[in-house]
């Protein structure tokens, strides 16, 4: 495997993001100094990694598991206390995927993560709104925030948070533009968030969720069936279910996939097991994504490049896999058409550079 000539098309190609938990990019450098301002103490005597900035990016090295991640996740976020914490950390994102050519971001947030800990709704929306004005003046980059639920909860928690968003006017306001679920997935199928995607679909609420990570193809199912998503974060084990596969293209899915967090949460062995040929012949949507970035060793860049440096995409494979991010994405048509054109100026130059393909 070498490194493909392409990587500077890839870095200019207009990118959309669509899974990335705002939380899992908070950088160890970040989470000590809003440790140490919120006077937080990290759990350093119950685990040696919360001891320094550089212990704890060696432990991020190697997760056996999404559970395993999972316990530093949970606990970094508790660094979060106040909007301007919140600001602080989408806005450092915001910055980040502004240098790769994100130019629109739907990012997942947990609030029952926070609330649990007696961080409001509105400190949270605060400091967040703020980064999204933010990264639109500065980087003319269009935002969505998802409120994702966490499946290791019971429902009536779930429900109990998605009342309080839509009574609050967040999601009639546009402040949230869509529900998800994440966290712990194989001892919560799908199927036992039916009531909360009911309310959601019944309130006009667009609906993803986390399926096919470590779950089987059925959980993907489920979540079609039962949840109605019309989305599916990951999904990657949908490829184990050739007729799965065929309804994905059909209903023209979006799959949010996440390559580098498949690799690092052991979920396949390197990006080369990753099925990216797989999908691309079936004729699957999908984006390519960063899922915790601080976590997994890369931005959205980075798996853009280990795509290409494993597959050698050809720049024509890489506009359909663009477009396809577009016509996924939660955001307006004219939005869409200005990102489509972007997309066919930076392909149409390097074409022309290339000379190829
Ligand atoms: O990769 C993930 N999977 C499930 N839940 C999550 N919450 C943050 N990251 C993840
Ligand atoms: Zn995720």
């Amino acid at each position: 495997m070498c490194q493909s000539p392409l990587h500077p098309f890839l870095a200019a190609l207009p990118k959309c993001e669509h899974h990335m938990h705002i939380e899992g990019s908070l950088e160890p450098s970040l989470l000590f100094e809003l440790a140490a301002k919120n006077g937080i103490a990290l759990p350093v005597d119950k685990d040696a990694a919360f001891a320094s900035v550089e212990s704890l990016h060696a432990r991020y090295q190697t997760f056996q598991n999404l559970d395993d991640f999972l316990g530093y996740y949970y606990i970094a976020m508790s660094a979060l206390v106040d909007a301007a914490d919140f600001e602080a950390l989408a806005y450092a994102y915001f910055a980040k995927a502004a240098s790769q050519n994100v130019r629109h971001a739907e990012v997942f947030f947990d609030p029952q993560a926070h609330t649990s800990r007696g961080v409001s709704f509105s400190t949270m929306v605060a400091g967040l709104k703020a980064a999204q004005r933010r990264a639109q003046a500065e980087f003319n980059m269009s935002t969505e925030l998802i409120m994702c639920l966490l499946k290791h909860l019971p429902l009536p928690d779930a429900m109990k948070t998605f009342e309080e968003a839509k009574g609050a006017g967040y999601f009639a306001d546009g402040t949230f533009a869509a529900i998800g679920m994440d966290s712990s997935e194989k001892p919560f199928p799908p199927k036992m968030w039916e009531e909360l995607f009911v309310a959601a679909k019944e309130a006009g609420i667009r609906r993803t969720t986390h399926a096919g990570e470590e779950g089987p193809a059925d959980y993907v199912v489920q979540a079609l069936d039962v949840l109605d998503a019309q989305r599916i974060d990951h999904g990657l084990r949908s490829v184990e279910d050739e007729a799965l596969l065929k309804r994905l293209v059909e209903q023209k899915t979006l799959l949010t996939l996440c390559p580098l967090s498949n690799v690092k949460l052991q979920c396949i062995g390197s990006v080369a097991e990753f099925p990216l040929r797989k999908l691309l012949d079936a004729g699957v949507r999908f984006s390519i994504n960063s899922d915790d970035p601080a976590y997994f060793g890369g931005y959205i860049l980075e798996n853009y490049y280990a795509l290409q440096d494993n597959f050698g995409l050809t720049i024509r494979e890489w506009e359909g896999i663009a477009q396809g991010s577009v016509l996924g994405s939660w955001c307006s048509e004219e939005r869409k058409q200005e990102l489509l054109a972007e997309i066919k100026t930076v392909v149409g130059e390097w074409l022309e550079k290339l000379g190829e393909q």
